[in-house]
């Protein structure tokens, strides 16, 4: 199967540009999740792909076959949106039958169907109609038909939307499932980084029509290149705090704190930053701990004022300065609303992101 690249790739509505010289490779195989905010243009990409969508400038390769001037019909994409695009008339099986990319006989037909049938366990549902099935099993039914079509290319708009969570989380398996039973090139769109995270090969992060970030789940977690892609991912969100270098030394308004210039800061240092620090990279003083927190880091104090455990997880939230700021941490370590806290962050757990950059 190709890889897919979109080289210099633009899209404008009325005038509005909404791609802007776009950028993205599909590696041979790959399962990619294509990140971004409502509105960044995700859809806008597939369809490009696809050939739904004609593109103002740039070109669209399938491995060395440029497709950009191809119609829809000679891509061999399938394409499987949040809405299931079963017909409603015909039962699952016949939906099944017609979505074959090319002739092919009924012998193979009926062993693609089967096939499909059986990663994605839906051979009981094969003569009911559409409206006899629940929303877990409409998707299934619709990733099915992908898998019949045999495409080399296959993009999945939003695939998890509006299911309830423990459906979600059965199709995120049957997802990766069918994607290893017969891999294909995948774009995966999605608004939700934990989604991405889970699912990815790589993500790529798209703002405002541009590629700003494609990497390893890992690697966007841990080394976002800027605040979009930090903001991205992560649950709770990174907290974002203002930060200003000058003369080696560092202030934190947000935190009524200071501290000294350490070799992790940026080297290019002076001036206006935003930090992002994760909710789990702090560390908070057991008061009942006589080990004094590590030096090497941020510190600051702030008052609790919020104490709620989630999955084994204590979810703090603390005031200082009228900014509020979240914290992680393991729920032996005891903090009630009210209390005054020493609080610390290493230094490698601080990402600088230059102001306006
Ligand atoms: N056919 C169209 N005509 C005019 N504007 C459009 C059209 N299709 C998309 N747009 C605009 O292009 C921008 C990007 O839309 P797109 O659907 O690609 O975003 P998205 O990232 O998929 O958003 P969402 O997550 O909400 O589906 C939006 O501002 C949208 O209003």
């Amino acid at each position: 199967m190709p890889a897919i690249y979109l080289d210099h790739v633009s899209k404008s509505f009325h005038g509005k540009a909404v791609l802007r010289d776009l950028n993205l490779e599909v590696r041979d195989g790959e399962y990619l999740v294509l990140l971004g905010e409502s509105g960044s243009g995700k859809t806008t990409t597939l369809r490009a792909i696809a050939g739904l969508e004609p593109i103002n400038g740039g070109r669209v390769r399938f491995g060395h076959v440029d497709v950009t001037d191809l119609p829809a019909r000679k891509r061999n994409v399938s394409m499987v949106f949040q809405h299931d695009g079963l017909y409603p008339h015909l039962s699952i099986r016949d939906n099944l039958s017609i979505a074959r990319n090319r002739k092919i006989d009924s012998r193979e037909l009926q062993s693609r169907i089967e096939q499909a049938a059986t990663i994605l366990e839906i051979k009981p549902l094969l003569d009911r109609l559409p409206s006899q099935l629940s929303g877990g099993e409409l998707r299934r039914a619709a990733m099915a038909k992908s898998i019949v079509r045999q495409a080399d290319v296959r993009l999945l708009d939003e695939p998890l939307s509006a299911l309830d969570a423990t459906v979600r989380h059965q199709f995120q398996h049957d997802l990766l499932r069918c994607h290893h039973s017969q891999p294909a090139s995948t774009i995966h769109v999605t608004h939700d980084g934990n989604e991405a995270m889970r699912m990815a090969d790589r993500i790529a992060v798209i703002d405002q029509g541009e590629i700003v970030q494609v990497d390893t789940p890992h690697n966007i977690y841990h080394h976002p290149c800027c605040v979009s892609v930090a903001k991205s991912i992560g649950s709770p969100p990174i907290n974002l705090l203002d930060a200003s270098l000058k003369d080696n030394q560092v202030k934190l308004s947000d935190l009524d704190c200071s501290a000294s210039r350490t070799e992790s800061w940026p080297n290019d240092c002076s001036g206006d930053f935003v930090v992002g620090i994760r909710p789990e990279a702090f560390r908070v003083r057991d008061t009942s701990s006589k080990t004094p927190i590590p030096v090497g880091g941020l510190r600051f104090s702030a008052r609790c004022c919020w104490v709620a455990e989630f999955s084994g997880v204590m979810h703090l939230e603390f005031e200082t300065n009228g900014k509020r700021i979240t914290v992680l941490t393991s729920p032996e370590i005891s903090v009630r609303p009210g209390e005054l806290q020493d609080i610390e962050v290493p230094w490698q757990n601080v990402h600088w992101f230059p102001k306006n950059a």
